[in-house]
């Protein structure tokens, strides 16, 4: 752990900055062999997906255009809320074009599933999704996901993105929460 590790906030450390760095890098190889010869949007959904966004863009060959969405479900709990609201929509129209999702995490799922209709209903020419992150025992709707970076266990945590009402976001690595800071 490094100076922004918080005390005794975090549990354990489950990914770290390397690790982070070298699936990236396997992702982006791949995302660059689909999107070859192609004009690829990638859509961060703000604002867990900014590290994300970040450094995926700067790991592919790929050029691509960069938008963003703003949509909320968790507020300050661990808990989705399963109401979706959009703090922000694209700046661009995405009709006809090739479009990827970069997420953070996948929980329940429910988050993506909303965005992937709402989105597909724009008449994308394709869409797809890259996440960092994905817990399979937490989903609660079936999603097709194109690039996942790893499964992990159901359990709450924060660091490259992920917050903890909004603190941790900072961490270069990704960990799980002592389940005292969140009253567990
Ligand atoms: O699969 P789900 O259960 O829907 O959870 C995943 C979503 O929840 C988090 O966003 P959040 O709503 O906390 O907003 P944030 O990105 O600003 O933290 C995360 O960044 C995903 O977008
Ligand atoms: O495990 C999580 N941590 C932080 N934010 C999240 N949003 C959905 N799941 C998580
Ligand atoms: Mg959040």
């Amino acid at each position: 752990m490094d100076d922004k590790d918080m005390g005794t906030d975090l549990k354990s450390v489950l990914i770290t900055e390397e690790e982070i760095n070298a699936k990236l890098a396997e992702l982006a190889a791949t995302i660059d062999a689909e999107y070859a010869g192609k004009d690829l949007l990638i859509v961060g959904v703000l604002k867990g997906a900014v590290m994300v966004m970040a450094d995926l863009a700067r790991a592919l060959s790929t050029p691509v255009t960069m938008d963003w969405m703003a949509v909320s479900s968790y507020g300050a709990g661990t808990q989705s809320s399963g109401v979706v609201r959009i703090l922000k929509d694209l700046d661009t129209d995405i009709k006809g074009k090739h479009v990827l999702i970069v997420e953070d995490i996948i929980d329940s799922g429910l988050t993506l599933s909303w965005l992937l209709s709402n989105l597909g209903s724009r008449e994308p020419a394709s869409l797809n999704v890259c996440t960092l992150l994905r817990k399979p025992e937490a989903a609660k709707v079936a999603i097709k996901v194109k690039w996942v970076g790893f499964d992990i266990p159901n359990e709450f945590v924060v660091g490259y993105g992920l917050d903890y009402a909004e603190k941790y976001r900072n961490l270069r690595f990704v960990g799980t929460l002592a389940p005292h800071v969140y009253g567990g």
